[in-house]
Order: structure tokens, then sequence, then C-alpha cells
């Protein structure tokens, strides 16, 4: 079969193109090499939907920031993920950082970002009384939210593959080349596609699928982000996402309440030099920790719960990379760092516009359903709704991760909606994601796993490839 459209990559960009190409009347595929979309660089993010006025109007990166913010109402009131605009702010600790808030506000303004307001000391202390006492002064950005980002990729992959997207995971791409009619075709070990356009958002990875393609002109370098998650006792010690002033590189090390409320602390910015190394350091711990209590001084290390590691895909020149290349039909979508997240619905777009003028015919589809069954969450809801489910449907009476209070029901509805993996159930439900870190919860998201699958426990993984956890005993 020939695809009008490949989507290389199934991170948060590539899911968004997915469900935004769904609209028209063009056959879609996506290919995947994790598991699961959203595991990698996505499953990382901290998940914040920037306010709009970080990045220069001068850069790519600073004009879909501010117009994919402001898409994300839609798409979460249509898909049903969990979306809170928060708000942010930035602290200056003294009067020299003063100049760089007003510099940010500007840039905000310039942009027509609303909202922006540069709050006094008297007010921070009003409005968010466990900042550090010396902060100054801070800009006030009404318009940042936070999203649980691999919960907008299972719900955008959703969406598209109930409007007709073809998605492939475990599929890593092993060669490209282009037939003498144009056409491209993307070997991998599940077989050959053949298609009209690719549609090159590979994360860490896009400059060897470019180089695939014979259309490299850039490198990608990962530069590493640890994150600390805190226990659930210090949810509410700050209403917004903190940030310091900005680095050249990096907007800094903030303080995150998630959309689940938990706090998150991170993230670091250092240059590595291999794309897979996730690890977390001793001194990236440090920095994180010895940045943070002194803004928030009720945070403590002994507060962490978990840690992990995440690596932005950076270009030089810091800007994204996206458009056609020197071979018609092979269009990059590059170098997605840092706001990313928050401008992958106008990326989406863009991408479709550049598919557009390159000859691709999207004529919208009349049969396009915008939204998905919008999962249940049993905690939230009230006892009467409780005991009414439990009636229709008993397995939303057991509770599997007793942390979180999560369900059977929720954990066999996750598996219904495509989770393979005990992270596709944990990234989809919260289940393993409390304080005991899924000590009490595994086995049992093991069993529902086999028994759904039909497979022994020895094939289940927690990501995927070879991260099995448990193994055939041999005598
Ligand atoms: O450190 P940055 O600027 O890459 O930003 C990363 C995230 O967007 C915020 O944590
Ligand atoms: S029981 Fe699931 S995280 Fe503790």
């Amino acid at each position: 079969m020939l695809y009008d459209a490949i989507i290389i990559g199934g991170g948060v960009t590539g899911c968004t193109i997915a469900r935004e190409l769904m609209r028209y009347a063009i056959r879609v595929a996506l290919i995947e090499s994790e598991a699961e979309v959203g595991f990698g660089t996505s499953k990382a993010n901290s998940g914040i939907i920037h306010g709009g006025h970080h990045s220069s109007p001068n850069t790519l990166k600073g004009r879909l920031e501010w117009e994919g913010n402001q898409m994300w109402d839609t798409i979460c009131e249509e898909l049903g993920f969990g979306f809170k605009r928060i708000g942010e702010l930035t602290v200056a600790f003294a009067e020299d950082q003063i100049p760089t808030l007003e510099k940010l506000q500007k840039q905000g303004e310039a942009k027509g970002v609303p909202g922006l307001e540069i709050w006094q000391r008297e007010r921070l202390r009003k409005e968010e009384p466990h900042l550090t006492s010396e902060a100054i002064a801070a800009l006030y950005a009404p318009t940042t939210g936070v999203v649980n980002p691999y919960e907008a990729c299972f719900a955008l992959i959703e969406n598209a593959c109930i409007n007709g997207l073809n998605l492939f995971t475990n599929c890593k791409v092993t060669a490209i080349n282009q037939t003498p009619d144009h056409h491209w075709v993307i070997h991998t070990p599940r077989g050959e596609f053949n298609t009209r356009f690719v549609i090159n958002a590979a994360g860490l990875y896009a400059d060897a699928i470019a180089e695939f393609a014979g259309v490299r002109t850039f490198t990608i370098k990962p530069r590493k982000g640890e994150e600390y998650l805190l226990d659930k006792r210090l949810i509410g010690l700050v209403k917004r996402v903190i940030f310091p002033c900005p680095t050249p590189v990096s907007k800094g090390i903030l303080v995150i309440p998630t959309y689940d409320g938990t706090l998150m602390v991170g993230p670091t910015a250092e240059m590595v030099d291999d794309k897979t190394d996730l690890t977390t350091s001793h001194e990236g711990g440090k920095k994180v920790f010895d940045a943070v209590t002194q803004t928030v001084p009720g945070i403590s290390p002994r507060d962490c719960i978990a840690e992990f590691a995440g690596l932005r895909a950076v270009v030089d020149g810091e800007d994204f990379i996206i458009g056609t290349t020197a071979k018609p039909g092979f269009i990059n979508v590059a170098g997605i760092q840092s706001p990313g997240l928050t401008a992958a619905p106008a990326i989406a777009t863009m991408v479709r516009d550049i598919l557009h003028e390159e000859g691709l015919s999207l004529a919208p589809k009349d049969s396009f359903i915008p939204s998905i069954t919008k999962p249940i969450h049993f905690a939230s809801l009230s006892t009467e709704a409780q005991i009414a489910l439990v009636n229709q449907n008993p397995s939303y009476g057991r509770i599997i991760c007793r942390c979180e209070l999560i369900s059977e029901g929720e954990i066999l509805d996750a598996i219904s909606r495509g989770a393979k993996t005990l992270d596709g159930i944990k990234f989809r439900t919260r289940a393993g994601m409390g304080r005991c870190q899924g000590g009490f919860c595994t086995g049992r998201c093991m069993q529902l796993l086999s028994q759904e699958y039909n497979i022994p426990m020895t094939e289940i993984t927690k990501r995927g490839g070879d991260t099995w956890v448990v193994r055939e005993q041999h005598s």
C-alpha cells in the first residue's frame, strides 16, 4: 500500500501531527521504535505548557510557543486528559535581575500574551507564602499550564487511530530510499513502508533518519535534564510553576506543581554524548535541591520519591528545524526541545500546511471524530457514583494500586486502550507512581497484563525491549 504520509517518531510532536492529519482524507502511518508512544523524550518532559513569553518572537520556537499555547484548551477538552492553567512566576532575587523580568514581559506582550504582571515582594508573599523571603519580585504569567505529557501522547494517538491512523510500534527504521518515481521506501524489521511524504519527527534520532534519506544538514546533541518527584505531603506548597531567571540555554531549575498536584523539581541542563544516557547523578540531584531549597525552603531532598532523566534534542542554533529538504517529500521536524510540548499543536498545523504546499491534497474528512471516551478516574468520583459504577462493573471495586487508589477497572481500561507494558499502565493510570513506587501493585498489574494478552509473566516488560521484570528459572 502507498501511504500519503508516514510520520517517523511517536513522541508528542509525532502524535500531535498524526492526530492533525487524520482530519483529512489521506492515508497516514506512524512508526515508533519504542514499545509505546511517548516512551522517548516525551515521557520525561516537565509537562509545562509554557506561558508564551519565554522564547524570542524572532525564532520559530518563539512564534510557535504562543500559538501552540492557545490550542491546548480545545485539545484537552476533546481528548479528556488533564490540563490546568495554574500560572507561573519567574522570580528575581536581586535588583540586577529585574531587567530580565521586564524583558520577558515585553517579549510576551509583543507576541500578544495577556496578563503578564510584575509582582513586588508583598504580593508575592501573599500569593506564594512558601516562597523564600529573599525573592524581591516576580513576573506572573497566568497563561502557563501543566499537563501530563505521556497522557497527552496516549490520548492523541488513540484519537488518531480511531480516525484511521495505522500505528506501528516496536518498529525501528533501518534504511530509507527513494524509488525512481520519487516515492519513499522506509525499511524496518517489520517490513517496508511506501509513502509519498516522510515526516521526520524522530526526536534524538532525527539526524540519523535524515542521514538515511541523504538530507542530513544538522546534528542532534542530547542535553540531559534530571527531574525529582516529591512526596505528596508537599502538595500545595506552591500553587504556580516557579522559575528562576533563565540562563542562555535553559529556563533553569523549576518547582513544578504537576497536573496531579505532586511537586516535581528540575531539570538540570547538561550536554551528554550518549543518546541513551538516562542516568541520574549525585551531582545532578545536588544541583537541583541546592537550587530549589533556596527558592522554596520547605522542600528537602528527603522528600524525593522518584527520580528520572530525559534528553532534549538540541541542534546548533537552538531553534526548531521544521520544513522541506533538498529531496522533495522529506520533511524535517527536528531540534524540538523546549518549548516543544507547548508548541506541538502549532507544529502540527505548520506541517499540515507544508504538506499542502508540497502538493498533498487535503480534503477534510466528514467522518472525523474529534474526541475519545474519557478514562474513568475512580478515586475522583463521588461515593454515590463509585457505588453505582461498582454495581455495574465490580472490577472498579478492586483497588490494585493502594498508594494512588487505582482500581482494576481502570487498569483493564488502560490495557484495552493499548497499554502493553508496566510503564504503559503507569503513565495512563498512575498505578505504580505512588509512595511505594510500585512495590505493592507491580505484581498485580503484571497479572492483569498476562491475563489480557494471554502471555506468561516472563514476557511482560517495564517499558518494552529487554526490560523484563521476572525471568524463567532454569534448574
Ligand atoms: O531548560 P529548558 O529551557 O530546556 O526547559 C525545559 C522545560 O521546558 C522546562 O522544564
Ligand atoms: S501501591 Fe501502587 S505505587 Fe504503591
